[in-house]
């Protein structure tokens, strides 16, 4: 499951000479078993690539080879897509970001673990375009999408419960000292984030961000625990990363269930909330 973003369209169409298509992988790796059972709870892995100027022929055929494969295959591996394989090796090694968990959290996450790691049956299902409700034009009044929010946003009461005391506790991964808006993201965006409740990143946000938005455009690899905020982390990466006054797609995220495609497209559209982008699946 891919998702595409790119501007919203308009009339003027300057070509862009840095065109690149960035690529977010969201997904265990094999490489976390080790930590798996060392600390007792999944560990998400995110990867941010950027893929030099690919074109717009090329990009297309990648994702109808996508498709193809969602089809054929149960469940194709995001790191074997052929959109993957677009991707330039780093000229040097992408940093690796990982955040280790403490006991207590260890503790407090032994009983969300059994709902986190169930697996379920994806079934192949004909490929139609995703357009989500909230998908609305840039100006918005402040009483749209209380909806999303409460669906997504924030999660259960329980949810938004042990996010805010983790978050005041500095020895957990989603405490941090920093602000969204020293980031360097776009106004629209810190709407969005604010709206949602976020004013101050995670750690591993917190640790990626400033990599992925940097001058230098670096590749990256992320890990932490599930429920650490990466969805929100290689969300602002990729929203970071797009030119706005383009029409063309720029960002392309792989997920490897379409379950966790429709849940990211669902942030995507609460941080989204003031910016003006097309989503397509
Ligand atoms: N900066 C933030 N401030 C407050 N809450 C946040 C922030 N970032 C994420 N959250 C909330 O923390 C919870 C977990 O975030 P998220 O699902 O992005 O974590 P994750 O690491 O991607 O998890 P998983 O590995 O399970 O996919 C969500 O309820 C999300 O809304």
């Amino acid at each position: 499951m891919s998702w595409l973003f790119g501007a919203e369209p308009s009339p003027a169409e300057p070509e862009s000479k840095d065109s690149g298509v960035i690529e977010v992988t969201d997904a265990p790796t094999d490489a976390n078993e080790g930590m798996l059972s060392e600390l007792g709870r999944p560990i998400g892995a995110i990867s941010f690539a950027h893929t030099a100027a690919a074109s717009e022929a090329q990009l297309t055929e990648s994702l109808t080879n996508l498709s193809v494969k969602k089809e054929g295959e149960k469940e194709a591996p995001a790191t074997a897509t052929p959109a993957a394989t677009e991707t330039k090796a780093p000229e040097t090694a992408a940093p690796v970001v990982t955040l280790k968990k403490t006991a207590a959290e260890a503790e407090a996450e032994a009983e969300a673990t059994p709902a986190k790691t169930k697996t379920e049956e994806v079934t192949a299902a004909p490929h139609v375009p995703y357009v989500p409700k909230g998908h609305v034009p840039a100006v918005l009044t402040d009483e749209l999408n209380d909806e999303f929010l409460e669906l997504y946003g924030k999660g259960t009461p329980d949810n938004e419960v042990r996010v805010s005391v983790q978050r005041n506790d500095p020895n957990s991964p989603l405490y941090s000292m920093t602000s969204f808006s020293d980031l360097n993201l776009d106004p629209s965006v810190l709407r969005g984030l604010a709206k949602m409740g976020f004013l101050t990143p995670t750690k591993i946000q917190e640790q990626c961000l400033p990599l992925m938005l940097g001058d230098k455009r670096e590749n990256l690899v992320g890990q932490s625990q599930s429920g650490t905020g990466k969805t929100v982390a290689f969300l602002l990466g990729m929203l970071g990363r797009i030119d706005w006054s383009l029409r063309k797609v720029q960002c392309i995220c792989i997920l490897p269930t379409r379950d966790l495609a429709m849940q990211v497209g669902g942030v995507y559209v609460c941080v989204c909330v003031y910016v003006c982008v097309c989503v397509d699946s």
